[in-house]
């Protein structure tokens, strides 16, 4: 297998271990949709990935349609991530599609047409410095119109491409099947993280599995992961045995353990 492209830039998920396992991050202008059931940590995972950059320096500009953008910044506080500060900089822009108060990041209505609207303003306002974007959740926009979902999904990534954004979306799948509701962003990312659940001896696990990544010899491991209060998502172990490692691509092993500086398992 050849070594990756050295000329992709890679933007950290913010999520230790994760980066390793997608050869260093995630490529620079890629829409990655973060999939999956409710509770399973999408949420956190976006949490994460703006953090990393706003940690370092960088602004972003955060979506939240389910959610409050006080809650958004509580929940952050809770892993020891100062939304509240970088907010009161001027260097996060939360986008508030739930509560609708009069104010310029509000969105007047719950529509793609309007969001993209306020995250070109924002990105007009936050300029170069802002890398990273987050959509969570896209669900929101197509309660009453699932088949928009494909073609909606296609507009953002249309229009913001040119914007130099790095681009996490959410997507909810349905309780009852555990799947997507129709079409969905799926085939228009350049990156699936698909995040589950399970009771196992009685206890909710939680799991990822990077399912696509373009231009990546990412690891095809489902891993266990944890949320902890104070420091919040964490990769545990992979859900594969060491015999099946040999299944993996040449040199994704090899990546991997670089760049999550772990032991031999
Ligand atoms: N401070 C905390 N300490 C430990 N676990 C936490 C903490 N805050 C949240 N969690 C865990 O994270 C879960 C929520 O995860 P998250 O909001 O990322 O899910 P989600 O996949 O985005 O769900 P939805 O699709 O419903 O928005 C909670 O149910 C809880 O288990």
């Amino acid at each position: 297998m050849s070594e990756p492209r050295s000329d992709v830039v890679r933007l950290s998920t913010g999520i230790r271990g994760l980066d390793g396992l997608l050869a260093g991050g995630i490529p620079e202008g890629f829409m990655v949709a973060l999939v999956g059931m409710p509770g399973t940590g999408k949420t956190v995972a976006c949490i994460h990935f703006a953090w990393a950059g706003l940690s370092a320096g960088e602004s972003a500009i955060y979506v939240t349609t389910e959610e409050s953008r006080e809650s958004v910044i509580r929940q952050a506080a809770q892993f020891g991530m100062g939304f509240d500060r970088a907010s009161r900089e001027g260097r996060l822009i939360i986008l508030d599609a739930l509560m609708r108060k009069d104010d310029e990041w509000s969105l007047k209505e719950v529509s793609v047409e309007e969001m993209l609207d306020r995250v070109i303003a924002a990105k007009r306002s936050l300029g170069r410095g802002a890398r990273r974007l987050v959509i969570d959740s896209m669900s929101a926009f197509w309660l009453s119109a699932p088949v928009k979902a494909r073609e909606d999904s296609y507009s953002v990534k249309r229009v913001l491409s040119k914007w130099g954004l790095t681009i996490y979306v959410t997507s909810q799948y349905a309780i009852t099947t555990g799947s997507a509701f129709g079409w969905g962003v799926e085939h228009v990312a350049d990156g699936i993280i698909h995040f589950r659940r399970a009771i196992s001896g009685g206890v909710l696990r939680r799991y990822l599995l990077v399912e696509k990544m373009r231009q990546t010899p990412h690891d095809l491991r489902a891993w266990e992961i944890e949320i902890r209060d104070g420091s919040g998502m964490e990769l545990v172990r992979p859900l594969a045995r060491r015999a099946e490692d040999d299944a993996l691509p040449g040199g994704v092993m090899r990546r991997i353990r670089e760049h999550s500086g772990d032991e031999e398992p």
